[in-house]
């Protein structure tokens, strides 16, 4: 139906062609009673059948008032709003003048004084604005009045400086539109015959193709968008993580085991058995397998000693270690998890201890109540450094470079408190966008009761920090709900739209 009322318009267009030398679509939108635009494209798709037509663009200028340019037409110019507003007798404060002026009143006011038709009297208290003449002229109202009339007959006549005047005042507006000039073309003729857009083998082996007129290629065509993947914007952030990582020289953990021992989670993080975090409220613990019978023994009783009795320096916690306790399977809820097994490896591994930085950005699970920030399971991004007499200065300077890659340049550090690192400090830093501080991530220097039983040497520290995934990727993509990015009410349309890259600042 549509196709078919396209159709005769292109036809209406070339009949028209046919008896004239040129026409403007305008004028023949104007004639037809239909909508340029819809002129614009059969004329458009006229031209896709070859040159039956020429199209020469021109840009019409044309005045039009403004909706206050009418209201001045219709009551007046402001100034003479504000005049009429002064009794002809007597005066009137200017404050009550300008409260009875609606919200032009102020310009129409110093209008009105620089044309001289009102003076402020100060000889009386308070001073009074009185009329300095007995009647104006609103030349103004008259000249918007008679340029109406002339833009309605098609023409106005206006010297260039009242024209810039009355746009400067927002009274007058000039608008550009876009036509075409159509003539005959060198193929001109009054039908259009359907073009073909596929040659098929019927056309071929016929011959028919040599006699058909065949539709030319459009090279400009968007197309249709390809079915394809499209990466989540956690994963976008992760690589950009990543690459910083790598870029530092750090190498990645195996965090492919989300079940893991308490004793990887918590003990050998020097956390007792006692703490609130080990409580189902906190965290997930697994039914089946509960346990875990695969320690390594000697480290183990290192761990268990260190815990109840104290060691290398240290008091202890100076309570009963259960073994019980810490073969209880969970599932993890820091990535330090994973951290402790790596230095544990490190400290052991074939030919000793060597200089390491270790990186990981996988899942951990938490028992929390969920809500706009909060969900079961996130992700977290740790780094860990261990090497011969490093310092809080070491770490400090290390999350500058490390956030620095971020485009994250001010960063600020609060103690805190963490079972496995003293001196710990939260970090937070300056967002530019949102305009204050937010805390990013937390941190630390590893105590010796975590790094001693492990066999690490007396003069290696390790320094490390971490910090969510879900939060910077939240702030980056401007997503206040954290549902809106990770579970079944996330719209696919915005994964699907992401931008690759985002610029931060702006
Ligand atoms: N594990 C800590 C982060 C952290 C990592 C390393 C050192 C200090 C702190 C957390 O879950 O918040």
């Amino acid at each position: 139906m549509a196709s078919q009322m396209e159709f005769d318009l292109t036809e209406r267009i070339l009949l028209h062609l046919e008896s004239c030398e040129e026409v403007d679509t305008l004028h023949l939108a104007q004639q037809f009673g239909i909508e340029h635009q819809k002129i614009v494209g059969a004329v458009k798709s006229i031209q896709a059948h070859g040159e039956l037509l020429k199209a020469e663009a021109l840009t019409h200028k044309s005045l039009q008032l403004t909706e206050e340019g009418q209201s001045v037409a219709l009551r007046g110019s402001h100034e003479a709003i504000i005049y009429a507003a002064v009794p002809g007798e007597g005066g009137i404060a200017q404050a009550d003048l300008l409260a009875s002026g609606g919200c032009n009143a102020k310009l129409g006011f110093s209008k009105a004084m620089s044309q001289g038709w009102l003076w402020l009297d100060k000889s009386v208290q308070p001073p009074l604005i009185r009329r300095r003449v007995a009647n104006i002229v609103d030349h103004v109202q008259e000249q918007l009045l008679q340029l109406q009339l002339q833009l309605a007959g098609g023409e106005a006549q206006l010297s260039v400086s009242d024209l810039t005047d009355y746009k400067k005042r927002k009274l007058l507006q000039e608008l550009s539109i876009k036509s075409f000039r159509l003539s005959k073309g060198p193929k001109f003729a009054t039908t259009l015959t359907k073009l073909e857009t596929d040659l098929t083998m019927d056309m071929l082996a016929t011959g028919q193709w040599q006699q058909l007129r065949f539709k030319a290629y459009n090279f400009d065509a968007l197309g249709a968008s390809p079915m394809r993947g499209q990466l989540h914007p956690l994963l976008k952030v992760r690589t950009e993580f990543r690459q910083i990582f790598l870029e530092m020289g750090f190498s990645e953990m195996a965090t492919n085991n989300y079940v893991e021992a308490s004793f990887w989670n918590f003990d050998a993080l020097f956390q007792p058995q006692q703490h609130p975090a080990r409580d189902a409220h906190d965290t997930f613990f697994i039914k089946q397998p509960a346990h875990c019978f695969e320690l390594p023994e000697d480290y183990v009783r290192r761990v268990q000693t260190v815990h109840s009795v104290g060691g290398y320096g240290s008091l202890g916690y100076g309570y009963e270690w259960q073994l019980a306790e810490a073969q209880k399977n969970l599932l993890r809820t820091h990535t330090t998890a994973v951290s402790a097994r790596t230095l544990f490896q490190l400290a052991n591994q074939a030919g000793g201890f060597k200089p390491a930085k270790y990186f990981s950005i996988d899942k951990v699970f938490r028992n929390e109540t969920l809500d706009a920030t909060h969900l079961a399971e996130f992700h977290q991004v740790e780094g860990v450094i261990a090497d011969v007499g490093l310092t809080l200065g070491d770490l400090i300077g290390t999350l500058h470079a490390f956030f620095c890659k971020l485009g994250i340049t001010r960063l600020e550090f609060k103690p805190a408190y963490n079972p496995y690192t003293e001196p710990s400090m939260e970090i937070f830093c300056y967002h530019p966008g949102l305009a204050k501080w937010i805390e990013v991530g937390n941190s630390g220097v590893f105590r010796p009761e975590l790094l001693l039983p492990m066999g690490l040497p007396r003069d290696v520290n390790v320094i490390a920090w971490g910090l969510s995934l879900e939060r910077p990727t939240m702030i980056k993509y401007g997503i206040n709900n954290i549902r809106d990015l990770v579970g079944p009410k996330v719209d696919l349309k915005m994964v699907e739209d992401g931008p690759i890259c985002r610029l931060d600042h702006v």
